[in-house]
């Protein structure tokens, strides 16, 4: 059985999927964790050294390996991950794979990436709150459609990571 975290950058799949990890007693994985291992670079680096385009794939190949694993595992992907190719395809067929889309509202996923936007390339140029906000809105819409496909979604618009591990658990059974 394996976890997969799905949601916009900020949605909280790194944070939540450690915690929920450590509840389960499984091994916590993170796309991008994996993937800096990898390249031994930050993911700023990445972008910025080799582009977007490298990225996506080093992405679409970790999310291949991932996905062959078969020990039990709660995975956090990136915010693009499940947007791009056919990789929401190979999640979904996959069947050992449950998935959890981690939705939040524009606000609050402005409020959470204003503070946070250094170490996300794909939104780190951006000036201020307003500019953030609006490409956020733009962004989640065209991602909205992958980040849908997932098994379960849970709203997590002022909860508490404690609520949201509690909701993913009961679902779970
Ligand atoms: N339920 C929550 N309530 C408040 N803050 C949260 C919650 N979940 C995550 N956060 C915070 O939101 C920020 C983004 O979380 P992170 O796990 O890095 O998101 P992602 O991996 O989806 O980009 C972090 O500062 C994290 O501590
Ligand atoms: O949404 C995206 O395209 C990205 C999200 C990031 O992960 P988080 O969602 O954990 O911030 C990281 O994979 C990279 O910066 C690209
Ligand atoms: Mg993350």
């Amino acid at each position: 059985m394996k976890i997969f975290l799905l949601g916009y950058m900020g949605s909280g799949k790194s944070y939540i999927g450690k915690r929920l990890s450590d509840k389960l007693g499984y091994d916590f994985l993170d796309m991008d964790n994996q993937i800096e291992e990898k390249e031994g670079k930050s993911i700023s680096e990445i972008f910025d050294k080799k582009g977007e385009v490298y990225f996506r794939k080093l992405e679409r190949r970790t999310l291949e390996e991932l996905i062959q694993r078969e020990e039990p595992a709660v995975i956090s992907l990136g915010g693009g991950t499940p947007c791009y190719g056919d990789n929401m395809e190979l999640i979904k067929n996959a069947s050992d794979i449950t998935s959890f889309y981690l939705k939040l509202n524009i606000t609050n996923l402005t409020d959470r990436l204003d503070k946070e936007k250094e170490h996300r390339p794909m939104i780190s140029h951006l000036e201020d709150r307003e500019k953030l906000e609006e490409f956020i809105r733009k962004h989640l819409f065209e991602r909205g459609f992958y980040y849908n496909q997932s098994n379960h979604v849970i709203s997590c618009d002022e909860k508490s990571a404690k609520e949201i591990i509690e909701e993913i658990s009961e679902k779970l059974g």
